[in-house]
């Protein structure tokens, strides 16, 4: 079965957590605290947001992977993981856009 890249880069972050920060740049920006991974993360949702805007797709494309990067290393020094994101995303799919008791007629 092929590894989907996502597990394989969730896997990694894990692994280099606990590396040397001169030598990982996820254990440096972990190092760093989660105040500064939180940061991170906001500067390149905004990176991305205006390479949409400029229609830039190939700017997007790069900013979409280190947005989705960061949010990862953001998961782990949460203790929280993709399976946990893939749950929450399941449970909706199961939910009715339709507020069904409200528009039915009284
Ligand atoms: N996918 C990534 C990845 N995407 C982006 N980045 C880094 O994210 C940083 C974002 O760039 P910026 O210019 O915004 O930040 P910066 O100036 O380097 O850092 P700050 O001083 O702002 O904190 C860059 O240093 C990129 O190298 C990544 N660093 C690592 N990975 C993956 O994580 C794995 C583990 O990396 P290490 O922890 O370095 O071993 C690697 O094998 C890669 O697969």
């Amino acid at each position: 079965m092929a590894t989907d890249i996502l597990d394989t880069l969730e896997a990694t972050i894990r692994a280099r957590r606990s590396a040397d920060p001169s030598t990982s740049y996820v254990a440096k920006l972990t190092h760093k605290g989660r105040a500064k991974i939180a940061q991170k993360l906001g500067e390149e949702a905004v990176e991305a947001a205006i390479a949409a805007v400029q229609d830039d797709r190939a700017g997007l494309t790069g900013e979409a992977a280190d947005l989705i990067f960061h949010l990862l290393v953001l998961l782990a020094d949460m203790g929280l993981t993709l399976d946990d994101v893939r749950a929450e995303l399941a449970r909706r799919e199961g939910v009715s856009g339709i507020d069904e008791k409200a528009s039915r007629p009284t």
